[in-house]
């Protein structure tokens, strides 16, 4: 005889609305037939999708209990999430298999070999929550049927076109938006998503205006797509790029809307006129004034320089050939938003963040509360035109969200200035080592890989972009700057060819691979030797230098090594860490990862790209992985290579 305390809470409640015996036998090969049906579909994109690492769905096993990446619901009566990240799935995916799990939440298969167009049925299954579709090669149109319930829509790095769907505008619930690096054309509707928190369009074919309800983003969101205009990127000019040859999800621009524009337009014409006018008058002012100004010290910057006690003047001229005119321009990149000019720079309110290997480092606040960091470079022994090429190099490969972008530079002959965006959170190293009597907040585990990932991602990024003789060649925690949310950005790259290297001796040596300390040449594998130290500084909360009379500071690979040779100990890790539950098992699998990183011959050293992967296994991050009363992360991580 049933007895229905015993029920599973679902079958609880039908059985208080049935109250008969007979329903609920029926109700219950009714659950099984659903489970079936989904392990049905399973096996069907099991079947029809190769995979590079073997998945153990053997049909006479259970499926909620041994079926790796399977999460059920409670009562095991559905499929809740299904998470295959990096398990070399390949080639497309058949309509009618996964778009026939009609209670799942969650779907991630990113970091995949995934191609061909997305079916329809995935977005659009009803509960779906959170869909992870980044890094495959998805292509065709997005398309246009999605779950009321989706929060989390990542597509991102993939190779849509076509236009963003307008029905995205019908997702009351999503929180975040991914699709950068596509290839997404087209304008960008007027979204208004009372609940997103994170918007990512960058490097796509957008064009037009960005739309009033997503200014707020930052540019970050925006940058790399040519044609797209308007705050927080440059203003739109007068000559709006054309409308996109088939908007066909778009309804047109309103006509007052775009008279409203020429009009904005028109008036920014005249004032960038007017400036031009005035900044020519003060750019002859100021050619006049500059030899004096230069062995004066007369900028702001300098004066404030200056009462650092430290005269910067260089060893050697350079660059005696070029024009007196062009000497003074300060060359901004493309995407940057800025809208100030050398004057404005050299009047701005300074103050010294620190001096580091290349020069010192001021935030400047300039007017209309614009605030930037300014490097003024010291040493600098190459000529214009070399250290042109640098910036266009470090300029290219700063186009990444996790790269710190250089935004402008100014060159003559006595000052080399660099500007870059200001981040307010600070470093890394002081969220790691600052004074803990300050209030310093210190970091979970989840930042912690999300940071390691982060930097990770943009130093891969670093050496695919800048060739195979482009390096970082400074990797340390104050070179990873953190925003309030904890996205980091890797800065410091790209300078060391500019200047008479080594003219001093690296402040930090815990983090230079040996070869590097021997032969003073970077490779890219010695860019992951500084990353593996960087990511024992994170997992053990030491300062990876030696120093007599400091405690916490170690030569961090060797006393790692030392205690791993006795046994795998707790000692290893942070003890600010020791609070987190469930951690463990990831915390040994990223110490694995910075030894791989940290062995002594650099060809064994795996590369930054298997690197991103192999983080991006430990674990998933963003909403996904957020563990849920209904749902058991743990056996996520079981993927078995064959
Ligand atoms: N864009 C930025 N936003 C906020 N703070 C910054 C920025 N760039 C640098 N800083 C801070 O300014 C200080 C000096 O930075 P700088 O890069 O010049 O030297 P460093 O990182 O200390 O040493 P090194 O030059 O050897 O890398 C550091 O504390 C750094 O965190």
């Amino acid at each position: 005889m049933l007895n229905a305390e015993k029920l599973p809470m679902k079958l609880c409640s039908i059985f208080s609305l049935f109250p008969s015996i007979f329903v609920i036998v029926t109700l219950l090969p009714l659950a099984l037939a659903d489970l079936n049906s989904d392990k049905q579909a399973l096996l069907a994109f099991a079947a029809a999708v190769p995979h590079g690492r073997k998945l153990n769905w053997n049909p006479a096993t259970p499926i909620c209990s041994s079926w790796v990446g399977i999460t059920c619901t409670l009562d095991g009566t559905h499929v809740l999430a299904l998470r295959l990240p990096a398990v070399g799935l390949s080639g497309p995916i058949p309509p009618h298999s996964l778009g026939k799990l009609d209670a799942l939440r969650v779907l991630s298969l990113r970091s995949n070999l995934l191609n061909g167009t997305l079916p329809s049925d995935i977005p659009s299954l009803p509960s779906l929550q959170y869909l992870f579709l980044q890094h495959n090669n998805f292509s065709g149109d997005i398309p246009t049927s999605f779950s009321p319930q989706l929060n989390v829509l990542d597509l991102s790095f993939n190779s849509f076109t076509g236009n963003i769907p307008l029905t995205i505008q019908n997702l009351t619930q999503l929180t975040g938006l991914s699709l950068q690096n596509n290839s997404l054309s087209g304008p960008i509707a007027n979204l208004t998503l009372p609940r997103l928190k994170h918007l990512n369009l960058s490097y796509n074919h957008l064009n037009g205006s960005i739309p009033s309800s997503l200014q707020k983003f930052s540019n970050t969101s925006f940058v790399g797509n040519a044609l797209l205009c308007g705050p927080p990127l440059n203003a739109c000019s007068l000559i709006l790029p054309p409308p996109s040859p088939s908007p066909s999800n778009f309804p047109p621009p309103p006509k007052q809307r775009s008279r409203k524009k020429l009009t904005k337009g028109a008036i920014i014409a005249i004032a960038v006129g007017g400036s031009v006018v005035l900044f020519l008058v003060a750019l002859i002012l100021i050619l006049c004034c500059w030899k004096r100004k230069d062995s004066e010290g007369s900028s702001v910057l300098k004066g404030k320089a200056s009462s650092g006690g430290r005269s910067e003047k260089p060893k050697e001229e350079f660059g005696s050939g070029v024009q007196e005119q062009e000497k003074n321009k300060l060359v901004f990149f493309e995407g940057c938003s800025y809208n100030f000019d050398l004057e404005d720079l050299l009047r701005a309110s300074a103050e010294v963040l620190g001096k580091g290997s290349f020069g010192t480092a001021y935030k400047a606040v300039l007017e209309e509360a614009t605030t930037v960091v300014v490097k003024r470079l010291k040493e600098v022994v190459v000529g214009k035109k070399d250290f042109e090429q640098q910036m266009e190099i470090i300029g290219r490969v700063g186009q990444h969200p996790n790269v710190m972008p250089l935004r402008a530079y100014y060159y003559s002959k006595d000052e080399k200035l660099l500007v870059y965006d200001y981040i307010s959170g600070g470093s890394l190293s002081t969220f790691l080592h600052g004074n803990k009597g300050t209030g310093r907040t210190s970091l979970d585990w989840y930042s912690r890989i999300k940071i390691a990932l982060g930097a990770a991602r943009g130093i891969a990024h670093i050496h695919s972009v800048g060739g195979s003789k482009f390096f970082h060649g400074n990797i340390k925690s104050s070179n990873i700057l953190l925003n309030q949310d904890l996205d980091g950005y890797i800065s410091d790259f790209g300078l060391a060819p500019l200047m008479n290297f080594p003219a001093t001796p690296p402040r930090y040596p815990g983090y230079r691979a040996p070869e590097v300390i021997e032969t003073r040449k970077h490779t890219h594998k010695s860019d992951v030797y500084s990353f593996g130290v960087l990511l024992l500084e994170m997992l053990t909360g030491k300062q990876p230098v030696q120093s007599p009379g400091r405690d916490n500071m170690v030569d961090l690979p060797r006393w790692v090594q030392s205690v791993v040779r006795e046994e795998w100990t707790a000692e290893v890790f942070d003890v600010e860490l020791m609070r987190f539950q469930n951690i463990e098992e990831e915390m040994v699998q990223m110490l694995q990862i910075a030894m791989a990183c940290v062995v002594r011959v650099p060809d064994m050293r795996p590369n930054m790209v298997d690197i991103v992967r192999m983080i991006e296994d430990v674990r998933q991050l963003d909403s996904e992985n957020q563990p849920s009363s209904e749902e058991n992360r743990s056996k996520d991580s079981n993927v078995q290579t064959p």
